[in-house]
């Protein structure tokens, strides 16, 4: 899928990688280690801008760790992390947001005691310089009319389906140019699932990069330009989302039978 030409923002930056070649988002040699247990190791993978990149794999191949290590909540033991031609491996959290890099982790992680309104304030007031809090709140609110109708409800009370989708709104709030999903389709009825699916790719039709985490074969390499599977920490297979859906050995892999 590819940047919408209305938006001109997406334009520059894909306009940028024509010139450079480089992607806007570019992985080599990741590694990250909980004690003993190494989750991601020489992994890489690029995404280019206005694009739909996925990780699919089994469960514990290390995809969580990959993204929480893009997002900078985790610090990698090795690897580089290129974000828009810039090194930001190691980068706190809190600053790849401010460059435009948000991530929807896995399991919503939305502030149940506080009002929907309240957590996409929070979110949106995390990031600075392109802080435009009243018009991200007004996109939220007109992508989502379902979170604008329940704004003053606690987010606790919310729905499985509404939380996801207020999880993703807190993502757009810091007004990303890479949207990192992690599992966003997890626990969803499959009319869920299709609608957070079309919502996803109206955000990239509209020029957000998107990266997505999901156990959802089918749907994610439909949607995806291009897909990784990861095996043990790392790629072992990359190409087109729709060839890797006709590819047996990736389904094999990715349910563990390979
Ligand atoms: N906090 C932790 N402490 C110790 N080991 C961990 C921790 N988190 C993850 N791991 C291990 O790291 C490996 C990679 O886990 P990770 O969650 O990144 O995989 P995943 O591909 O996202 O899996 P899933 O699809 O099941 O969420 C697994 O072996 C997992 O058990």
């Amino acid at each position: 899928m590819t940047a919408a030409s209305s938006s001109s923002a997406p334009e520059t930056e894909a306009a940028t990688e024509a010139a450079t070649g480089a992607p806007l988002l570019e992985v080599r040699g990741l590694a990250y280690d909980y004690g003993r247990v190494t989750a991601v190791q020489d992994c890489g993978f690029e995404a280019a801008a206005g694009g739909v990149v996925a990780l699919i794999g089994g469960n514990g191949a290390g995809k969580t760790t990959t993204v929480q290590c893009v997002a900078g909540a985790l610090r990698p033991r090795a690897g580089t992390i290129r974000f828009d031609g810039r090194d930001i491996t190691g980068l706190p959290a809190h600053e790849a947001v401010e460059l435009g890099l948000a991530l929807v982790p896995e399991g919503r992680q939305v502030f149940q005691q506080l009002t929907v309104h309240e957590n996409l304030l929070v979110a949106g007031r995390v990031q600075r310089a392109r802080a435009d809090l009243s018009a991200n709140l007004d996109k939220v609110y007109t992508l989502f009319p379902r979170l604008k109708e329940r704004r003053a409800q606690n987010a606790g009370s919310l729905s499985g389906g509404e939380q996801q989708m207020l999880a993703i709104g807190r993502g757009l709030m810091t007004g990303p140019r890479l949207l990192i999903l992690d599992e966003p389709s997890l626990g969803l009825s499959p009319i869920l699932v299709t609608t957070i699916f079309r919502l996803i790719g109206a955000l990239n039709a509209e020029g957000i990069t998107i990266l997505i985490v999901e156990q959802n074969l089918h749907q994610t390499l439909t949607m995806a330009d291009h897909a990784y599977v990861l095996e043990k920490g790392r790629v072992v297979r990359s190409g087109g989302g729709r060839e890797l859906l006709d590819d047996p050995a990736v389904k094999a892999a990715y349910l563990g039978v390979a």
